[in-house]
């Protein structure tokens, strides 16, 4: 078997493996990439493009049957779900190239296609080639979590890794979990025509600000959406057609097609990890902050990392462990600054604390300032109104936002960038932009955060009197 030195052996050409292999050749390490499946990865293929790509020809149904209030008389749009889909195979198609193993060989990288199994310390095999490396990187990321509900390994049920194959259109989609996945897949469907039931045990977007969460379950039932929360599923059977769901208390669901996103398992099986001394669990790859794991020549980085489950997460370590890596400088890899956003219209986005978190951390020091998108007159002049804005403030400084409303996925970047370098708020305030926009919001949010010590202080209001008696 032939054997490979190399600088870095990175498996896994997902978001992170990919930034990593990208990112290290280019500063002059020699690189081997091993893939066992697709180039890209989950985003790429089965998650981020894909749900993003079918949610915008959701979005386009919707534009038609909206408008009563601005004038436009609205319509049924006629919808071909088959043609979505393949507008999303279209859109997979264009980013491909990106990341294809021709672009990462034209990079120099030296790319394997195979799976990955460390055979000691410092040795990996696959493609019938030993890899030895100075340092390794683990980037095999996330596969859809089967749960444990009866009956569910004998009923065809649908994945984000398959969701998208479809052509037909599902009659009835019932959706166990309640998630992102849940909520962005139901949506998309909803719009595109089907009938859609999200089954969730909990609550729905449980790990965000509920306020937030809220209003975007409120807007899904508002479009014809049976979401149920606190229904445990337990139990599953039927065929193709005519699934039957049964949830804890003995409640009985019934639909077409059944889409199961109920979280993510950790893709650590076929890595062999014990012989590299790396430890893990059921979250993943045990890391310490610099994204190092048990056996000090081995990183993981991204989903099997268990420190978020994002395409910028993985995106950002990869980044860390570079450093670290090429520069051998400490790096560690910070948490407070990540944002996320769930793209169901109205988005809901969030970056640092929520208000729960803040307030439990921080206690009654934490100021909490909302406000409602009615605030903006661009949202007036587009009739979307709903949504808020709401940023937790600790000594003059933002420790979290929390956004809803229409896309709050660009507008939270303003406030991950003064999370990211602690800026204060003032410095939010003290923008000026363009009118009439709904960025502004964030101004007018910060601003909100001095309108009571400028406007309520009798002590400015002396020292104006002052003034104004000396002026000629
Ligand atoms: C439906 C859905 C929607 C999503 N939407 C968003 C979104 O809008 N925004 C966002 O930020 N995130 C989103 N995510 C999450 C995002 O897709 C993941 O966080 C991201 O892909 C993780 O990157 P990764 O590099 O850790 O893993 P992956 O991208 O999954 O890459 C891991 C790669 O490793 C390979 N591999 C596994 N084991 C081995 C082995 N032993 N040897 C060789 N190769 C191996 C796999 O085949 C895979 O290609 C979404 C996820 C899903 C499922
Ligand atoms: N926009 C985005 O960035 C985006 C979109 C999709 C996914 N993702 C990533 O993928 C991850 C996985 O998403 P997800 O939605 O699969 O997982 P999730 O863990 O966020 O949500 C799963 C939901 O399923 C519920 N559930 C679990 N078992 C159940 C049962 N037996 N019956 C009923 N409900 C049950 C849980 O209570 C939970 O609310 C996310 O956490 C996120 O990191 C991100």
């Amino acid at each position: 078997m032939d054997l490979i030195k190399t600088d870095i052996c990175v498996i896994g050409a997902g978001s992170g493996g990919l930034s990593v292999a990208a990112g290290a050749v280019q500063m002059g390490a020699s690189v081997v990439l091993i893939e066992g499946h697709k180039m890209g990865g989950d985003c790429l293929n089965y998650g981020c493009v894909p749900s993003k790509a079918l949610l915008a020809a959701g979005k386009a149904a919707a534009q038609h049957r909206r408008g009563a209030a601005l004038g436009i008389t609205p319509d049924e749009p006629v919808i071909s779900y088959g043609a979505a889909q393949e507008h999303v195979a279209q859109v997979i198609a264009a980013i491909e190239p990106h990341d294809s193993q021709e672009r990462f060989e034209g990079l120099g990288v030296q790319v394997i296609r195979d799976w990955a199994r460390f055979t000691g310390k410092d040795e990996v095999e696959a493609g019938g080639k030993r890899i030895r490396a100075r340092r390794f990187v683990i980037a095999t990321g996330s596969r859809p979590l089967v749960p444990p509900i009866t009956g569910l390994a004998d009923v065809p049920h649908l994945t984000n890794e398959t969701i998208f194959d479809l052509r037909a259109a599902p009659e009835h989609l019932l959706i166990i979990g309640g998630g992102p996945i849940g909520l962005e897949m139901a949506q998309a469907h909803r719009r595109l025509g089907c009938k859609v039931t999200v089954i969730e045990g909990a609550k729905a977007l449980g790990n965000d600000d509920p306020e937030a969460a809220a209003l975007v379950v409120a807007a899904l039932r508002g479009e014809g959406i049976e979401i149920i929360e606190g229904a445990q599923v337990e139990a599953v059977r039927g065929e193709a057609g005519a699934i039957e769901v049964k949830v804890a208390g003995g409640q009985v669901l019934t639909g077409s097609h059944l889409l199961v996103a109920v979280g993510r398992t950790p893709n650590t099986d076929r890595l062999n990890l014990e012989a590299a001394g790396v430890t893990h669990g059921r979250g993943g790859v045990e890391v310490n902050e610099s994204l190092r794991t048990s056996n000090r020549k081995v990183y993981a980085i991204g989903d099997i990392a268990g420190r978020g489950q994002f395409t910028h997460v993985a995106g950002y370590q990869a980044g860390v462990i570079i450093r670290s890596m090429l520069f051998a400088l400490p790096s560690k890899a910070r948490r407070d600054h990540i944002p996320h956003v769930t793209y169901c219209d109205p988005e809901l986005a969030q970056v640092g604390l929520t208000e729960a978190a803040a307030k439990q951390a921080h206690g009654d020091g934490v100021q909490v300032i909302k406000l409602g998108f009615d605030a903006a007159d661009r949202a007036q002049a587009e009739g979307k109104t709903r949504g808020f804005i709401k940023v937790m403030v600790l000594k003059g400084r933002p420790i979290g936002a929390t956004i809803v409303g229409p896309n709050a996925g660009e507008m939270i970047g303003i406030w991950a960038m003064a999370l990211a370098n602690k800026m204060k708020i003032g410095a939010i305030a003290s923008m000026v932009l363009p009118y009439p926009t709904m960025g502004e919001l964030s101004k007018r949010v910060a601003g909100a955060y001095f309108s009571p010590k400028l406007f309520e202080s009798s002590l400015v209001k002396r020292v104006v009197g002052v003034v104004q008696s000396l002026v000629p």
